[in-house]
Formats: structure tokens, sequence, C-alpha cells
């Protein structure tokens, strides 16, 4: 199975002629790869969740019980997003998305035909830890294959567009549950196979349309072709690193990596705490019933599409391609709408509404900064590493906490209390990309002087 993840050998380059239009029609092939492959991921991520008020009423689960074995998803998708990052980064895409794909769809398939799945929370932790573990693999075979195929003053815009494949697919496991239930005689396991099915066809259709490296399809590099060179790029950038070359030289050393990598922490802890408690906390605090807190929840992941776009577009046109003050306006933004979204009183939905879906729309945009800078701060063949390495931060510490953390403090301090974590991690995520920021402004200077210096 190894040797499918191989990547595939530089090709003969083919005629001047020819160069323009097959990197054209292939750049077109493998964003829609790209695109519907993490849609594809996000329907076998997310789904879990629909299930758990059968799994509570049929099985007598606990919410805590629940909560646990949902865990697993999270703590092995941050391990993975970073040690399968740094396979990624020696594999061939075409073959590394579809396989966790397709793994990650057999584990749901699993669930929804094999009652040992759901029999109890042992079994169901070891198969969402799989899961999660699955799922690690799509990040980083995309991103390798942007930052192949698009050169760097492309990937602002890039990126943000392709970041909303995960709204995309996250948004589309409601309605997918729904027509389950419709077509399979309102059977809710149908919340498992249904996306499954969908996910298996999304894995063969980026088999198909998938590619390893230009140099692999007979063209230039992506800097040649674009004429669009990072300052440090030399040769050694198109060959395939070893794994401790990826860690020791350009990924543990690298400073500006780790400060967005615990901003990220931050990041995530606000994403999946706000998410994951808007229907307790709307229900509880707010007096909004369970259609209208659905809702709610399904506007904050498409709010996040116009959002990360805006968000891209200020850091490449206002900001000049520059990641971290793009972060630093959407988090301030991200904590006044936290602070109303708390400090709002009962009784003004609208009110709540809007502060839920202004964070919806406001903290995607930092989500795919980081994800876009992981990338930019390491060589293309290191790449998926990098960002790996913000996922391991982003889930391990924000999305983890989201969960433990908020409901423990909440158990114990209230509602106030949890909001006062969500403020501090605000807080905290605009410190850090102040770091970031100032140490980009450091690296800038360095480069010109170092170039100077060559000039002349
Ligand atoms: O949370 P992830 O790893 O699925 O990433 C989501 C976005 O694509 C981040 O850029």
């Amino acid at each position: 199975m190894f040797g499918l993840f191989t990547p595939e050998a530089h090709k003969q380059r083919l005629p001047d002629g020819s160069i323009d239009p097959v990197y054209k029609r292939l750049r077109w092939q493998l964003f829609v790869g790209i695109f519907f492959g993490y849609a594809g991921y996000y329907l076998v991520r997310k789904n879990f969740s629909l299930a758990m008020p059968y799994l509570i009423e049929e099985y007598g689960y606990s919410r805590g019980e629940l909560g646990v074995a949902l865990a697993a998803v999270s703590i092995a998708y941050g391990l993975s997003k970073f040690l399968m990052g740094n396979v990624s980064d020696r594999s061939n895409p075409r073959f590394f998305l579809a396989s966790g794909l397709i793994l990650s769809s057999i584990v749901m398939l699993c669930f929804g035909f094999m009652p040992w799945a759901t029999g109890s929370i042992t079994a169901m932790f070891v198969l969402l830890f799989l899961n999660g573990w699955f799922q690690g693999m799509g990040w980083p075979a995309c991103g390798r294959t942007m930052v192949h195929w698009w050169s760097h003053k492309e990937r602002g815009g890039l990126v943000s567009v392709w970041n909303v494949a995960h709204n995309v697919g996250g948004g589309l496991i409601g309605p997918l549950f729904l027509f389950g239930l419709w077509a399979f005689n309102d059977d809710w396991r149908s919340a498992f196979y249904v996306p499954a099915f969908f996910a298996l066809l999304v894995a063969g259709f980026t088999i198909l349309v998938m590619r390893d490296t230009p140099q692999s399809c007979g063209l230039p590099p992506i800097e040649e072709y674009k004429d669009d060179y990072p300052e440090s790029y030399d040769k050694s950038f198109e060959e395939e690193m070893t794994a401790k070359e990826i860690f020791f030289k350009y990924i543990f050393n690298n400073k500006l990596l780790w400060f967005i990598a615990i901003a990220n922490a931050f990041v995530y802890l606000i994403r999946y705490g706000v998410l994951d408690w808007a229907p307790v906390y709307l229900g509880e605090a707010k007096g909004f019933t369970v259609d209208k807190s659905s809702w709610a929840y399904f506007l904050y992941e498409w709010a996040g599409i116009p959002g990360t776009l805006l968000c891209g577009w200020i850091s490449d046109k206002l900001f000049k391609g520059r990641r971290a003050p793009a972060g630093i306006l959407f988090m301030v933004l991200v904590t006044v709408a936290v602070l109303v979204y708390w400090l709002n009183p009962p009784g003004n939905p609208t009110i709540d509404m809007m502060a839920l879906i202004s964070i919806g729309f406001l903290i995607y945009g930092p989500v795919m900064l980081i994800g876009l800078y992981a990338l930019e701060l390491a060589p293309k063949k290191a790449a998926g590493t990098a960002a790996g390495l913000t996922g391991l931060f982003g889930y391990l510490g924000g999305a983890v906490a989201a969960n433990a953390l908020l409901g423990y403090t909440v158990d114990n301090f209230g509602w106030d209390g949890g909001f006062m974590v969500l403020t501090g991690s605000c807080v905290l995520a605009i410190f850090f990309f102040i770091i970031t920021m100032i140490g980009e402004k450091k690296a800038y200077q360095k480069q010109q002087l170092e170039l100077q210096q060559q000039n002349g």
C-alpha cells in the first residue's frame, strides 16, 4: 500500500507550446479535486453528532460518555494531521487523499451496519479515534497540492477559496441526514452510511482527477511557470525530503511556526467552544427552542464562507500578503462579537443570532490564515508537516479544551465563567498574532538586508 503513495517520478518536459494549456487545465482539475475531496472529508467527520440523540435514547448513553467518545476524533485528528502530514509530504496526494477518505468512510459504514460498533463506549472511542486518524490525511494532501501548483503570490486567494470546502461539507451533513431519514424509513443509522456512500463516490472522483507534482506531468515547477520565487528558493526545493530533514531543518526550529501554532490553539478553542456549545448555551441561557438553535448552528458554519473569502482578500490586497495583521483585525472583531453574544440579556434573540453569525463569519478567516501561513513558512516539500503542527495545537489544545475545559468551567462557574475563558482565548490569540507580526517584520527586514548585500 505504501508503494502506492510513493511520489511520482518527474517526466520529460512537454514541448513549450503545450505547457500553458496543460498547466491551466490541470490547475482547474486539481482545484476541483481538492475542493470536493476536502468537502467529502467533512461529510464523514462531523456526522457522528447527528446520531448522538438516538444513541442516548436507544442505548441510554450519557452525554458525558458520548463526549468522551467524541473527544477521540479531536485527539486522533490533531496527532494525525501532524504525523500523517509528514507522511503526506513524502506521498503522492492522488492516492493519499483518496485513501484517508475511503478508510474514514469504512469506519462510518461499520457504525452504520455493525451493531457492535455502537454497542459500547470503548468500541465507539476506538472507531472514532481511527476515524480522526484517517481524517488527518486530508488537509496535508490538499496542502501539498496547493503549494506545488499555485505560486506564492496566488496562494492567499486560492487557499481562502479552497478553505470554504470544509464549511460546504460540514453544512451538507444536516440535509444529507434528512435525505437519509426520508429514503431509509427513518433509520437514524443513515447518519453514518449515507454520508459514507457519498464520501466513497468523492474518493473515486479524486483518484480520477488528482495528480502529483507539475514535474510528474511533464511541466516546469510552479515557481518557474509563474516566475514567482520565494526569497530563499533554490534547486533543493524540488527534491523530496526525509522525515528527519523536514522535522529538524524546517519545523522544530521555526519560531514563527510555533507562534502561529499556539495562536491556533486559542482560535480553535473559540471556533469549537462557540460552535459545540451553541445549542446548549442558547437553550439554557437565552431560552432558544431546539429548531432555532439548530438553525443558528447551520448559519454559523455557512457565515464562515463569505468571512473567509473577505479575510483572504484583505490579507492579500490591504496588507500586501501579510497574514498576521489580517488575523489581528479579525480576532479583535471576534472579541467584540463574543462579548455581545455573552452580555446581550435574554429576550433579544435577533441580537444573539447576529452575534453568533458574526463569530462564524469572522473566526474562519483566522483559521484559514493560520493554515495558509503555515504553508508559507516552510519549503513546499515540508508544507504538510508545517500545517500539521498548527493542527496539532488547534485540536489537542483548542478543540479538546473547548469540550472538556469549557464544560467543566460552565459546570462550576456558570456561563459567565465559560465566557471568561472564551474572551481570554480571544486576547491570547491576538497576543500571539502580534508576536507573529513582529517576527514576520523582522524576518522580512533580514531578507531585504541579505538581498541588498548580495546585490552590491
Ligand atoms: O480544522 P481543519 O484541520 O479541518 O481545517 C479547517 C480549515 O481548512 C483550516 O484551514
